[in-house]
């Protein structure tokens, strides 16, 4: 399943999109989420919660949580070269999870069904070995790069699609330069 030119264990995978909420650096908001390959198909992640991922006071908004497991899921595919979007996201909510925590992720692959691409992901705070504050079970559905340009907003189509960066400008759509 692993694409040969994946990223070798360890290397950092970086931002797909700098405008991307889950990964991207031009995103002041965002959770600005760093993930690294894994072994197989499989990565790890870290994403620390801010103020501005508040829900209830002084503590991470559950779809914030949610978006940080998908964004770590949905980085997988980088591994696999393969496009695609989430169709099903499961989350269980075990811990709460203060501002200024930071949340060691892990995922990894456990099915590829025709365009089906089940994975798995488990959040642990204090440390890496820490206890399970969330997981999530997800479905992702392989697509081709016109869900993109047909479904996304033109100005941001053409403003990726015109990157003269041609490593950046296949990345925003994971498509394999
Ligand atoms: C650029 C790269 C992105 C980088 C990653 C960033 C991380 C963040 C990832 C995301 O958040 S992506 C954004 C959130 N997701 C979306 O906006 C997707 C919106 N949904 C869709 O566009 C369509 O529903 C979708 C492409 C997912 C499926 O539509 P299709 O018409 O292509 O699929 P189809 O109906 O043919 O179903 C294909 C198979 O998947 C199954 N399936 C589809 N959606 C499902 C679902 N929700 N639950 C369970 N199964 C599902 C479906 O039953 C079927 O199974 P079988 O092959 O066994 O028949």
């Amino acid at each position: 399943m692993r694409h040969p030119d994946a990223p070798a264990p360890g290397e950092l995978l970086g931002a797909h999109y700098g405008q991307c909420f889950g990964c991207g650096g031009d995103q002041p908001h965002g959770l600005h989420l760093e993930a690294r390959a894994g072994e197989g198909v499989s990565l790890t992640a870290e994403f620390t919660v801010q103020p501005a991922h508040q829900g209830a006071p002084g503590l991470a908004h559950g779809g914030v949580l949610t978006s940080a497991l998908d964004e770590t899921l949905g980085s997988l595919n980088w591994l696999l070269r393969t496009i695609a979007v989430t169709g099903r996201l499961e989350t269980d909510f075990v811990r709460p999870v203060p501002v200024g925590t930071t949340l060691h992720l892990e995922a990894e692959v456990t099915a590829v069904a025709g365009r089906k691409i089940y994975s798995t992901a488990t959040g642990r705070v204090g440390g890496p070995d820490g206890p399970v504050a969330v997981r999530a079970e997800a479905l992702f559905i392989e697509v081709k790069v016109d869900h993109f340009v047909d479904h996304g907003r033109p100005e941001e189509i053409q403003a990726a699609m015109n990157d003269p960066d041609q490593v950046r400008r296949a990345r925003a759509f994971e498509v394999n330069p």
